[in-house]
């Protein structure tokens, strides 16, 4: 497994403004968008591509094009369908799978209440959407799934991490071909096992859902 953290002025400045608990949900969403489409043009640098002959006006070139199947790209809900925009407006012909999964809030144990998928992924490039990664438990149980469905090589694209969630994921996950292209790893989770200083709970602040956490 390989971690990349994507360290440019404008994905530091707009994960500021996102983590600012003033910051109010139409701003929130706007934002995630802008973020995850920045952080997708780092996590597509290995997507798989073949050579196509093609005619300009002047003259035949080769020129570059994705190789069939497309990737499929795989927002879990409720958090990663406000990455879904941003990801979709970078690789329009990429197919869209979904997973619903929710963690319970008191056992942290991962319930998957949806999943919308090809029944076989062999061989296919995966990109999966979940905004934050805090014990590592929901990306885990997502990742191998796409695994026993077949999928070749999962890339997640996440706004925030834990260490302790990576570093999980890192252990169970060593010698699978999976990255993970994050914005920031944060300094720790809290006994709610929240990432902190972290942006809150995501999925209601896209979503508009009122929250204290401490
Ligand atoms: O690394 P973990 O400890 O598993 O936590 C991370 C998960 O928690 C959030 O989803 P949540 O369960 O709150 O569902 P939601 O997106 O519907 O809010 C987040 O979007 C991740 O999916
Ligand atoms: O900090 C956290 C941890 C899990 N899920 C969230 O939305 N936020
Ligand atoms: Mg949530």
């Amino acid at each position: 497994m390989r971690t990349i953290v994507v360290d440019h002025p404008l994905v530091a400045h707009k994960l500021t403004v996102l983590r600012d608990k003033t910051t109010p949900s139409p701003v929130f969403r706007q934002l995630t968008e802008e973020l995850v489409t920045l952080l997708a043009y780092e996590a597509t640098r290995e997507v798989r591509t073949q050579p196509v002959t093609i005619e300009t006006p002047v003259a035949t070139t080769v020129g570059t094009a994705f190789t069939k199947p497309t990737p499929l790209v795989v927002p879990i809900l409720r958090a990663g369908l406000g990455m879904l925009e941003g990801m979709t407006k970078l690789v329009p012909t990429a197919e869209v799978g979904f997973l619903g999964m929710a963690r319970d809030e008191h056992t942290l144990d991962i319930i998957t209440y949806a999943e919308r998928l090809p029944e076989d992924l062999t061989g296919r490039q995966v990109f999966v959407l979940d905004p934050m990664l805090a014990t590592g438990g929901t990306l885990r149980e997502a990742i191998k799934f796409l695994f026993r469905r077949g999928a070749d090589e999962v890339t997640c694209i996440c706004l925030l991490a834990a260490p302790e969630g990576l570093a999980k994921l890192e252990e169970e996950l060593a010698d699978a071909k999976v990255t993970v292209v994050l914005a920031s790893i944060d300094d720790h989770l809290n006994e709610k096992a929240y990432i902190v200083p972290g942006l809150g709970d995501a999925g209601d602040r896209l979503y508009g859902v009122a929250q204290e956490i401490r």
